[in-house]
């Protein structure tokens, strides 16, 4: 049976110019992700990952080809509030309370859903008890830790409405343990939520817990090298993450990067 997908990217290109300059960040990328997927983007440093991830969010043109979101250019699919970012800070208010951050995509989308943040605000706060924030809902963002603000970005994102979350190296900033711990509780956030996540990451752990598909990228131009299913069943454990099957992708990503990082 074939799959319908949801993001299409089709033989896109992407150059960019600084001074006299030209890099080639992107050479004929073509990507399909289905709806309800979450998949990686994992390569080495200036691969692209973030030009891709960036136009398939329509925040940056790409020079040639077509990218497709369930029928609509990115631009449209950006008007009608199909995405959520969620980037390496999460950027929360500070005036603001966690659950007044929460429902801050419903007071700037408003016009465009006609939802309002209070006919959400049961669904926000069970958002918080499920990434273990219960009782920090009318703290104020000073006083919580990185992993924290970085937890209420993430439940945010998954409780904004918008079907796609375009994630930019979320956790980067975050120590090891957190890491691993923010990662199972957004494994079971996207469990029960079912939102197609496209994740931009550096980490081979990371992508593998996470991922129904890894997208191996190469730079200089930037391009796709290799995509990997990883066909391991859900919900991922932490007896999973110990098993063979579990380490042989992690060695067949690594040979794969260390091949592009080879000077
Ligand atoms: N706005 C820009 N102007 C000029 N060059 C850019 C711009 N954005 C990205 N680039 C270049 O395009 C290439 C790809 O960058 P991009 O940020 O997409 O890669 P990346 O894989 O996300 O990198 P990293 O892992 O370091 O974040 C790099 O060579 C980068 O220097």
């Amino acid at each position: 049976m074939k799959h319908l997908s949801f993001i299409e990217v089709k033989e896109v290109s992407k150059q960019y110019r600084q001074r006299d300059q030209m890099t080639d960040a992107l050479i004929n990328i073509s990507l399909s992700i289905e709806k309800g997927k979450f998949v990686s983007l994992i390569g080495p440093s200036g691969c692209g990952k973030s030009s891709l991830l960036r136009i398939i969010g329509g925040l940056v043109k790409q020079d040639c080809g077509e990218v497709n979101i369930g029928g609509m250019t990115p631009m449209e699919a950006q008007k009608r509030k199909q995405y959520s970012f969620v980037p390496q800070s999460p950027a929360l208010f500070p005036w603001r309370t966690v659950l007044q951050n929460m429902q801050l995509p419903f007071e700037v989308n408003r016009k465009a859903t006609g939802d309002t943040a209070k006919q959400h605000e049961l669904e926000l706060i069970e958002l918080l008890q499920s990434v273990g924030l219960g009782d920090f809902i009318h703290a104020y963002p000073r006083m919580l830790s990185g992993g924290m603000q970085q937890r209420v970005g993430i439940a945010r994102a998954f409780g904004s409405g918008a079907p796609i979350l375009l994630m930019d190296e979320p956790f980067s900033a975050l120590d090891e343990l957190t890491r691993e711990k923010i990662s199972y509780q957004l494994l079971n956030i996207w469990q029960e939520h079912q939102k197609t996540v496209v994740f931009v990451t550096h980490n081979i752990r990371e992508a593998v817990l996470l991922s129904d598909e890894v997208v191996i990228m190469s730079p200089r131009p930037g391009r796709i090298k290799k995509t990997i299913s990883i066909d391991l069943p859900r919900p991922r454990t932490v007896e999973l993450e110990e098993s063979q099957q579990f380490q042989q992708y992690i060695t067949e990503i690594r040979a794969h990067l260390r091949q592009e990082s080879r000077v």
